[in-house]
């Protein structure tokens, strides 16, 4: 979808990097990252992952344009005009591994693997993980939304009030592929191909001499298409009764009106209020759409006191994940090439969640077959023989050693896809329906303990043996060299 190259979408730090590489000689080394998170957002049990689309449409793109070149030149770092040279030649050569989206994804798993050259790998960094956040954030907080508006339709309403453009549109897309129903936003309608829903606005009513007049306006030019807006007033005293009165004109010319909004006041109350005036019209088919800051927890407690509603508008809360704003993602180095070899490298950090785990690893979801729910997942590096061939397998997690498992009949599924190959991609992105049915399946992989808001049982990412003792090794070569 996007037609220009974002070379410069990247923070200034990568460019000099690339630069200072390239001086050394260095620039062609090989290097793996791996970006991942160590936190999972609002309290859930899981994320979904989203924003690959993305990544693929910048990676395929990525140039740099005799501006960027320009731009660049007039950076007070004097950047050597033949290193710019041969930044106009650039284009990605290394190779990519990704969840797909829709995966439901854990702490400290790799969810893109990005293996080539130092200054490529490090130039993507800065992007990747911009979408990679802000997409799987956004499609976490709309499956928190799904699973507790459960079969009523839910509409995207955020593009008003989101960071900007972009992420009213990829947000609106994340959103849909996580269950939403439909959107607002008419260019996230026409660029994805989502279905596009509304009603209309309190000014509606407003521009008219009477709510009675807007409403029969509106019928008559959209007799298809009428939810009207019944809250600009008196909720129970004028919009319902003008709204019944609209219905029974449409009804007259053969039509059904779809539906009432309402956008304020007790919406519970108003909900069942309004059902009852709606049924006793006769206009049982007439649904309630509700909207007014709508999250989680407020369409949570209002089917918990019994709101008539079916369809929830949901906008600021879901579009700005306003109850945690940013997904922590991060982009780390696993393993570098030193004379012609790849060795894993390690992060150490004072906080021992954050020392990154060494070398370039693969993430299987282990599935028991009796009952095709997921156990947990595997992190363990290419090439070990488990899990793919069967047999026993111990599950250990090292931040909580004291859970073990060891499970004997699983099937193993390799989560990491090949998107690019050595600069070729190898991908072919799916459908947004595809993907919406592929993050269904995802959901059913899970039992319900891990799914639930509030509380979730942990799902556990476990490591093997192998990356384990790696880990180990390098921390006390770590010690050992700062000890000498
Ligand atoms: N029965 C209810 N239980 C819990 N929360 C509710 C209930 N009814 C409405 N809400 C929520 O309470 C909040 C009410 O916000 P606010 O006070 O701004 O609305 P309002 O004054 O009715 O309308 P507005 O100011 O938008 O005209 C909204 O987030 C709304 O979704
Ligand atoms: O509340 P959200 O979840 O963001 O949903 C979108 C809101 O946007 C519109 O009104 P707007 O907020 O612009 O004005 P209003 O509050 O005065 O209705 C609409 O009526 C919803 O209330
Ligand atoms: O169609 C609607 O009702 C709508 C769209 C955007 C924001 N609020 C409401």
């Amino acid at each position: 979808m996007q037609t220009t190259s974002l070379a410069l979408h990247t923070d200034k730090y990568q460019i000099n990097m690339m630069y200072a590489h390239w001086v050394n000689g260095t620039h062609k080394r090989k290097a793996v990252f791996e970006a991942y998170f160590r936190k999972l957002p609002f309290g859930n049990g899981y994320a979904v992952f989203a924003g690959l689309e993305r990544i693929v449409n910048y990676i395929s793109q990525l140039r740099f344009t005799m501006e960027d070149i320009k731009y660049l030149s007039k950076q007070e770092e004097n950047y050597d005009p033949v290193f710019l040279e041969e930044l106009l030649q650039f284009s990605f050569q290394g190779t990519i591994h990704s969840m797909k989206e829709g995966a439901l994804v854990f702490p400290d798993e790799p969810l893109i693997r990005v293996e080539g050259s130092i200054m490529e790998t490090q130039l993507v960094e800065t992007a990747i993980l911009n979408f990679m956040n802000y997409q799987t954030l956004i499609a976490t907080k709309a499956s928190r939304i799904k699973q507790v508006a459960s079969q009523d339709t839910l509409l995207e309403f955020g593009t008003r009030r989101a960071q900007e453009a972009d992420a009213a549109i990829w947000g609106a897309r994340a959103s849909y592929v996580a269950g939403f129903h439909a959107t607002s936003n008419m260019l996230a309608g026409e660029r994805f191909g989502i279905p596009t829903a509304g009603t209309h606005a309190h000014s509606w009513v407003q521009s008219f001499m009477s709510e009675q007049e807007a409403f029969d306006v509106y019928a008559k030019v959209l007799p298809d298409q009428v939810t009207l807006l019944v809250d600009t007033f008196d909720t129970l005293n004028s919009g319902v009764p003008h709204a019944i009165k609209t219905a029974k004109k449409l009804e007259s010319q053969g039509k059904k009106m779809n539906a009432i909004r309402l956008d304020s006041g007790d919406l519970a109350y108003l909900s069942i209020q309004a059902r009852q005036m709606l049924d006793d019209a006769g206009l049982d088919y007439v649904k309630i759409v509700a909207s007014n800051d709508l999250d989680e927890n407020t369409i949570f407690n209002l089917k918990a006191q019994g709101a008539r509603i079916d369809t929830w508008g949901v906008g600021t809360q879901l579009i700005t994940a306003s109850d945690q704003p940013s997904l922590g993602g991060v982009y780390k180095l696993v393993e570098r090439e030193v004379d012609g070899a790849m060795l894993p490298t390690i992060k150490i950090s004072a906080n021992p969640e954050k020392v990154s785990t060494p070398g370039k690893k693969e993430v299987f979801r282990i599935i028991d077959p009796k009952d095709g729910k997921a156990i947990a997942d595997y992190i363990c590096y290419p090439g070990e023989e488990q899990p793919l061939q069967g047999g026993p397998l111990k599950l250990f997690n090292p931040l909580h050693p004291y859970l073990k498992k060891t499970v004997t009949r699983y099937e193993a599924v390799n989560m990491l896809e090949p998107i690019f190959v050595n600069g070729r991609k190898v991908y072919e992105l799916p459908t947004l329906d595809e993907i919406r049915s592929y993050h269904r399946e995802q959901m059913d992989l899970f039992w319900p303990e891990y799914l639930r808001k509030l509380n979730p049982e942990i799902y556990r990412v476990n490591i093997s043996p192998a990356a384990w003792n790696m880990k180990q090794k390098l921390i006390a070569e770590h010690v050992q060299s700062t000890e000498e």
